[in-house]
């Protein structure tokens, strides 16, 4: 029986190198898939991990009907076992319905890869209801870290290494500090809840007296 499968994680825990190498794995057994992406930060039409791997993949825009794209590649004589879809965050809630149309009316499996929550720890629409149909929803196995060493469970967006809490939901962007850019940072919640990134980390154990500095939003 065909499924619909939810691989998830923070950023940066290998969804993207996962997607890929089971796409690997189906190929090399005589599966055919096709494999789709939505603001990939290699660029439209990619699917990358920060791994080195990038392959071609179908851009997922605001009006992509999975129903209809999988039905006319199929009338085209294309075979269609699996779907591979990367940042599915990103993808609208009839999106995700349409894919688990797909599961139960034209048994294709379906591989749906991304993270759950905002920078704000807010469910993304399509995360949201990916865990609400999904056969199954699986954590990946590799942990990402805090900068304390504790697994990282939520995703933080800075500028300048401080972490902020305002801002549009979508914003395209890699983990690691650069500078004046919005970046993003993977933290436990403890760290989440505090606003403490690993510069805001590093700068208060640099203090003399570790209380003196007034640290934008550290609170402790
Ligand atoms: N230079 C490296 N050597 C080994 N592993 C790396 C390297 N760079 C990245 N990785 C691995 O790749 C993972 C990120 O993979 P990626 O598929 O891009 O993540 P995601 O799609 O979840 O954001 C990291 O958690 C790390 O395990
Ligand atoms: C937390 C958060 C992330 N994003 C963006 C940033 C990246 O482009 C992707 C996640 O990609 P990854 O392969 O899992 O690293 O999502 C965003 O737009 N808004 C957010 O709040």
């Amino acid at each position: 029986m065909a499924e619909l499968v939810f691989f998830s994680g923070t950023m940066d825990c290998g969804k993207s190198t996962l997607a890929l190498q089971l796409d690997h794995n189906h190929t090399a057994r005589g599966r055919c898939g096709l494999i789709f992406s939505r603001n990939d930060r290699a660029g439209t039409d990619r699917l990358s991990s920060r791994l080195g791997l990038e392959v071609a993949a179908h851009e997922v825009r605001d009006d992509t009907d999975f129903w209809t794209f999988v039905v006319d590649e199929r009338m085209r004589g294309t075979t269609v076992d699996y779907l591979i879809c990367d940042e599915a965050q990103f993808y609208s809630t009839t999106q995700v319905e349409q894919l688990a149309r797909l599961v139960d009316e034209v048994e294709i499996d379906v591989y749906a890869f991304g993270i759950t929550a905002d920078f704000r720890t807010h469910l993304f629409p399509g995360s949201a209801r990916l865990i609400e149909l999904a056969d199954r929803v699986e954590v990946l196995q590799v942990q990402s870290l805090c900068w304390c060493g504790a697994r990282a469970t939520h995703n933080a967006r800075t500028i300048d290494g401080w972490m902020v809490v305002e801002g549009a939901q979508v914003v395209v962007g890699n983990t690691g500090e650069s500078a004046s850019e919005v970046a993003y940072e993977v933290l436990c919640r403890r760290h989440h809840m505090r606003r403490m990134t690993s510069a805001s980390a590093r700068l208060r154990s640099t203090t003399a007296d570790g209380l003196a500095l007034d640290l934008p939003g550290a609170a402790g």
